[in-house]
């Protein structure tokens, strides 16, 4: 019998996340807009790796904050806009330059899964307020302008043609179509939001438009709800649940509500006794960055460990990929994908449909990471950051028989005091983290 929910925060604080999205474990978060045409952002910090003040606003590496990095009014993006595009140049301008000639859904979706990814999250209206769905309620879409596609429901439809699921992402507090003020300290994402009820209205309307033609499987709001809103969240949330039997959304509704709460980045807490996502970009922005080149984006192997590290601590991994303005995705993107869907090919088993482990992450004395899942009773054991070459690593508290799921892998194991050593002879020619399967090990 499908749950009703009635609009109140009791009937919501029942919900539960779905087995599906503590199975899926790895997405791809899509982060294409008005904002690509540009493509623009100085290479400074990761989020969190530096206070949120004016000096981040003004050199923000977050390519899709372009307008506001030029609203700004200094800095080396408001500097490129005035020699690129001229001090008369408005960001509106982009649309009629947005054109969309190399956006092949299919092939993207097809890329996803190669890629290992169970879920995408794409964003349909990111702060600059141009919305990549056709909406009743603006004519600032996709729909009416710029592509003239519906860019949301070809990619819901690819991706649900490949068996992933689809989510979307929303910018429910920051519109800058409504609230045009230069953003300088993090509180302004909030104190210089649209104060009104009719922006209120309009988020929960686009938000009702996006659930009822596209019913996401993650209804993704980010940094925070309108404040005048707040009152219609549990009917909001009620009529995602309602008609989306396995939605679920994250932790961005001004503190009132969560199904798993998100890290950014460095920016956020998560602890394994609860869901959380971890997200970020290859490089440090989520919209295409032309000036960030191959050297400066995450490396397979840390892209692997950052998965398997999260996996192993309650998380599922969101890695953003930034498209081209024309649909392209960049080279050096589609090549990481590619090799993270190798890895997962060969030791998936230790990541999809896991849970935590009761063992916690650890480092032994020689600096190899060890992460640990299970799957009933079976555990697993990933060792990271190893040496080149032959290494030894025991692992505590632990008897029996241990295979490794890549054959590539040339080891021994014995026991060793009350756990087992396993001597690796050689792991050169595998990528990332090494993965054991303990046979009723948990
Ligand atoms: C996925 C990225 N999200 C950014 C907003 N992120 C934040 O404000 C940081 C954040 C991390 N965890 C949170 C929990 C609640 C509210 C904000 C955050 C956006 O500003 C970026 O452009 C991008 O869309």
């Amino acid at each position: 019998m499908k749950k009703q929910y009635n609009g109140t925060w009791e009937s919501l604080n029942s919900h539960e996340v779905p087995a599906w999205y503590h199975d899926c474990k790895f997405g791809i978060f899509i982060h294409w807009g008005l904002y690509s045409v540009p493509a623009y952002a100085p290479i400074t910090w990761q989020l969190g790796e530096v206070p949120i003040d004016e000096n981040w606003y003004a050199n923000n590496p977050y390519a899709e904050w372009y307008f506001n990095s030029v609203n700004v009014g200094r800095g080396p993006t408001y500097e490129h806009h005035i020699k690129t595009y001229g001090i008369d140049f408005k960001y509106e301008d982009f649309v009629s330059m947005w054109k969309v000639d190399n956006y092949k859904p299919d092939k993207w979706a097809e890329l996803f899964r190669k890629a290992g990814a169970a879920y995408v999250v794409m964003v349909t209206k990111h702060h600059d307020g141009f919305c990549l769905f056709p909406s009743k309620y603006t004519d600032y879409n996709a729909m009416k302008k710029g592509p003239k596609r519906d860019l949301v429901g070809d990619l819901t439809n690819a991706v649900r043609a490949q068996g992933m699921k689809m989510g979307l992402y929303y910018s429910g507090i920051l519109d800058w179509r409504f609230a045009h003020d230069p953003i300088i300290e993090q509180n302004d994402n909030f104190n210089k939001a649209c104060p009104t009820y009719e922006y209120a209205d309009y988020a929960y309307n686009q938000s009702c438009e996006l659930i009822d033609n596209y019913k996401p499987s993650v209804f993704w709001n980010d940094i925070g709800w309108p404040k005048q809103g707040e009152q219609n969240l549990p009917y909001l949330l009620s009529h995602y649940y309602n008609n989306v039997e396995e939605g679920v959304v994250n932790d961005r509704f001004n503190g009132l509500y969560h199904d798993f709460r998100t890290m950014e980045y460095k920016y956020g807490e998560s602890n394994r006794m609860e869901k959380w996502e971890m997200n970020r970009g290859m490089g440090l922005s989520f919209g295409y960055n032309a000036i960030e080149e191959d050297d400066k984006i995450m490396s397979v192997e840390d892209t692997i460990s950052l998965l398997v590290s999260t996996v192993s601590n309650n998380g599922n991994l969101l890695l953003n990929i930034g498209p081209k303005a024309d649909g392209t995705i960049p080279k050096e993107q589609e090549k990481r994908l590619l090799s993270i869907g190798q890895w997962l090919a060969v030791n998936g088993e230790a990541i999809y449909g896991t849970r935590c482990s009761k063992r916690e992450s650890a480092i032994d004395e020689s600096g190899v990471q060890i992460h640990y899942t299970k799957k009933k009773k079976d555990l697993y054991v990933m060792l990271d950051k190893v040496p080149q070459g032959a290494f030894e690593v025991v692992i505590p508290d632990l008897s029996g028989e241990i295979r490794a799921l890549d054959d590539k892998i040339f080891y021994d194991f014995e026991a060793f005091g009350t756990g087992v050593k396993i001597k690796i002879h050689s792991h050169q020619t595998s990528i990332g983290s090494i993965a054991f399967k303990v046979p009723g090990g948990e």
